[in-house]
C-alpha cells in the first residue's frame, strides 16, 4: 500500500519500539519470577528463624507449665513477644484449657505462623500445651520489601541498558543503510543508472541481506542500463525502417499502379519547378502528348487484360526511347501518355516524336501470345514565355486532337512559337 511521505517511521524505530516492548514484557515476566522466588526463600528462611526461636522457647515454658510456674511462663511469652520479628504468641494450656496471648495489633492473616507442641521437660511423650507465634506483620513485610528491592532496579538497569544498546546496532547496522538505500532509490533516473549505490557502514566477516539488496540494485541497474540500450537501438533501427517505408509510399504514391510510370500528381509537383528552371537558364522545354489509336477495340476484341500488358508494353518502348536522367515521361490517363524534355526546342522534340511514331508502327507487339500492330499519334509543343503548366499541356493535347482529326498516327507540333 503507498503511503504519504508525513507518515513516514523508520523501519529501525519501529522495530527498537516492539523490542522495548517485548523486553517491558520480559522485564515484567523475568521480574515476576524472580520476585516470587525470592518472597519463597525469604519465607523459607523466616520460617526456620521462627522454629529456632520457638522450639527454644518452648522447652523454657514446659519447665514453666510443668512446674505450674505462671510467672516464669508470662515472662518467657513476653521475651518472644519482644523480639522484632514477632506479632503474636498464643499458649494454650492442654491440663487448664487456659490461653494465654501477648503481642502487638496487627491481625494474622497474611503474616506466616509457626506452631508446636509443648512437651513435659522429662517424659517427652506427654503433651502440656501448644504454643503458636505469628510474625510481626510490619517487619515481615519490610524483609520482603527489602530482598525484593534488590532485585527490581537489577532488571531495570539492564532493560534500558540492553534497550540503549539495541537502539544504537538497529541505527548503525540497520538504520542508516537502509535510509543510504532508500534515498538513492528515491533518486534514481534514467540518466544515473550507471551511478553505483554506496553504502556507508562498518566492516563485515560476511555478506548480509542489506549487500544482497545492493547487489539486486547493481544487477538490476545493469539490466534496466542494457535494456534502455535495447530500445533505443530498437527505436533507431524502426525509425530507419519507417523513414524507409515512408520514402517507398511516396515514391508509389507518385508512380502509376500499371505501367510504373510517373503519375498525375507527380507530374503536378515536378513540372512547375522544371518550367522554373527552363526560365531561369533561359533554356527550352518540350511536351509530347502520346496517345494510342484505336485502343478501345483492343480492349473490346481481346479483353482489358490485353489491354492492360500493351499498356505496359507501350510505356516501357516509349521509356526506353528518352533520354536518361533528363527526360521523363507520366500517364496522363487511360492510354494516354505525356512526356516532357528539358533542354529540348520544338524541332528536337517533333523529331523524337517522329521516331516514336515510326518505332510503333514498324514491329507489331507481342503480347500474351498475340502479334498486334499499334500505331500512335503525337502531339507536341514548347514552352513559351508566360505559358502556365496548363496552358503548356493544353498546347501540346490540342495537337494530339489535331493529329486525331487528321487521321492518327501522326505527330502534330504546336506551331505558334
Ligand atoms: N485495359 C485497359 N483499358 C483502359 C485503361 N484505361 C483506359 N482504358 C480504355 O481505353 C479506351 C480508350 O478509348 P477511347 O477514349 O475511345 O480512345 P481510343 O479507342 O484509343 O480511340 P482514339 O484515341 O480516338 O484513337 C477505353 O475503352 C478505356 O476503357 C486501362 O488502364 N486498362
Amino acid at each position: 500500500m503507498h503511503r504519504e511521505a508525513g507518515e513516514f517511521r523508520s523501519i529501525a524505530t519501529l522495530m527498537l519500539q516492539r523490542i522495548i516492548a517485548l523486553a517491558l514484557v520480559c522485564l515484567i515476566g523475568m521480574g515476576g519470577l524472580q520476585l516470587w522466588l525470592e518472597r519463597q526463600q525469604q519465607e523459607k528462611l523466616f520460617f526456620q528463624t521462627m522454629a529456632l526461636m520457638v522450639e527454644t522457647s518452648s522447652q523454657a515454658m514446659a519447665h514453666a507449665i510443668w512446674d505450674i510456674d505462671r510467672d516464669v511462663l508470662s515472662f518467657q511469652i513476653r521475651r518472644l513477644t519482644e523480639l522484632e520479628a514477632v506479632g503474636l504468641v498464643r499458649v494454650h494450656i492442654r491440663s487448664t484449657g487456659e490461653i494465654l496471648t501477648s503481642g502487638r495489633a496487627g491481625g494474622t492473616q497474611d503474616v506466616p505462623s509457626y506452631q508446636t507442641v509443648i512437651y513435659a521437660p522429662h517424659a517427652l511423650q506427654q503433651p502440656l500445651g501448644t504454643i503458636e507465634v505469628w510474625a510481626d506483620r510490619t517487619y515481615y513485610r519490610n524483609l520482603l520489601w527489602e530482598s525484593q528491592k534488590r532485585v527490581i532496579p537489577g532488571y531495570l538497569i539492564f532493560t534500558v541498558l540492553m534497550c540503549l544498546m539495541v537502539a544504537w546496532v538497529m541505527r548503525r547496522d540497520l538504520g542508516l543503510p537502509l535510509r543510504q538505500i532508500a534515498d538513492f532509490a528515491r533518486n534514481l533516473r534514467p540518466e544515473t543508472l550507471n551511478q553505483p549505490l554506496e553504502v556507508r557502514r562498518p566492516e563485515r566477516a560476511r555478506a548480509d541481506e542489506i549487500d544482497m539488496v545492493m547487489q539486486g540494485f547493481e544487477h538490476l541497474q545493469q539490466a534496466l542500463d542494457r535494456h534502455i540500450k535495447d530500445l533505443d537501438g530498437m527505436v533507431k533501427e524502426r525509425t530507419a525502417e519507417l523513414s524507409a517505408l515512408v520514402d517507398e509510399v511516396k515514391r508509389l504514391s507518385r508512380l502509376d499502379a500499371l505501367t510504373g510510370t510517373f503519375n498525375r500528381r507527380a507530374m503536378e509537383q515536378r513540372l512547375p519547378l522544371e518550367m522554373e528552371r527552363c526560365v531561369r537558364y533561359g533554356r527550352p522545354f518540350a511536351v509530347i502528348f502520346a496517345d494510342i489509336d484505336h485502343f478501345k477495340r483492343i480492349n473490346d476484341q481481346h479483353g482489358h487484360a490485353v489491354g492492360d500488358a500493351v499498356l505496359k508494353a507501350v510505356a516501357s518502348r516509349l521509356q526506353a526511347c528518352l533520354r536518361a536522367n533528363l527526360d521523363w515521361m507520366v500517364r496522363f490517363g487511360g492510354e494516354e501518355f505525356v512526356i516532357f524534355m528539358p533542354e529540348t526546342d520544338l524541332s528536337h522534340a517533333q523529331a523524337v516524336a517522329q521516331r516514336l511514331a515510326a518505332d510503333m508502327r514498324a514491329t507489331p507487339w507481342g503480347c500474351n501470345g498475340l502479334s498486334l500492330w499499334l500505331t500512335c499519334s503525337f502531339g507536341v509543343a514548347e514552352y513559351q514565355s508566360g505559358d502556365s503548366m496548363e496552358s503548356l499541356l493544353e498546347r501540346a493535347d490540342h495537337m494530339l486532337y489535331r493529329a486525331k482529326d487528321l487521321g492518327r498516327d501522326r505527330v502534330c507540333a504546336d506551331a505558334t512559337v
